[in-house]
């Protein structure tokens, strides 16, 4: 749920407020082919106070319409433990998300505050969908790929069945790796869609015994059309891949 106002359909602007309108429009028209809602929490925040009410609109409105439907804060947080116990404090009590991005970076105090969360699941990015994740998280350090070590490293720290990972569907080759060191654990995979991740190939190495994926298209379905039509488009191209997510499923 990225809403970019230049994006939406232009008479929503005339409402009080606009990037709400659109989100319960997309959310009551997608709601039963979706598990989970993704805002990515920098489109809310660019449009200053306004956007963080949109945003806290937008989760009341899931948790309390649609409490079954897993929401993430994806805010790719972390910082030293004092601050990043304020931040999930902010994305898990104040805002009741049930899980947010975070970096790994900064390391085991940095992330372990967010784990400290019972029944909230702590996303940490492993192998990230853009083309800057080959500047660092591929390169090897001390005999092994950064993102390994930080799959590896993660599962040792204080309440890791917390732990969810983030690997971008533009990566799908490397998924086979992944579920070496990380068989159980569950998968967000963005960048199907506009970023152009093959959901076969991400199927193929990544699902688990219990599915162990949630893949995720933003702008792909949101932005289907900019026309009142806005929301029945986001319904079909929702339909699309869920439909090809059922199809694979059932080989
Ligand atoms: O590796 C990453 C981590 C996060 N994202 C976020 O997912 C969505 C993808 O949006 P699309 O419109 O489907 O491309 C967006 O919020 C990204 O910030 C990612 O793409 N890759």
């Amino acid at each position: 749920m990225d809403v970019d106002l230049n994006k939406i359909p232009q008479y929503l602007l005339k409402q009080e407020d606009p990037i709400f309108s659109f989100n319960k429009a997309i959310i009551d028209a997608t709601n039963h082919l979706c598990v989970a809602y993704k805002p990515n929490t920098a489109f809310y925040e660019a449009y200053g106070l306004k956007g963080w009410k949109s945003l806290e609109k937008t989760i009341h409105y899931l948790n309390e319409n649609y409490p079954e439907i897993f929401t993430i804060a994806d805010a790719k947080r972390g910082d030293i433990g004092n601050t990043s116990s304020m931040y999930a404090k902010a994305f898990f009590d104040d805002l009741a998300f049930d899980s947010v991005t975070v970096a790994p970076y900064m390391g085991k105090d940095s992330v372990e505050p967010f784990l400290d969360f019972e029944n909230k699941h702590t996303i940490l990015l492993a192998l990230t969908s853009n083309q800057g994740a080959f500047d660092f998280q591929t390169k090897t350090v001390d005999g092994k790929e950064l993102y390994k070590q930080v799959l590896e490293t993660s599962k040792t720290w204080k309440n890791a069945k917390n732990l969810m990972y983030v690997v971008g569907a533009t990566k799908a080759e490397y998924l086979a790796d992944i579920r070496k060191i990380v068989p159980d654990s569950f998968l967000l995979v963005p960048g199907v869609g506009a970023q152009g991740g093959n959901l076969q190939d991400v199927c193929k190495y990544g699902l688990n015994k219990d599915v162990g994926l949630l893949i995720n298209s933003s702008r792909g379905i949101i932005y289907a059309s900019n026309k009142e039509d806005f929301s029945q488009a986001a319904t079909v191209k929702a339909s699309e891949i869920q439909k090809e997510m059922e199809q694979l499923l059932s080989k």
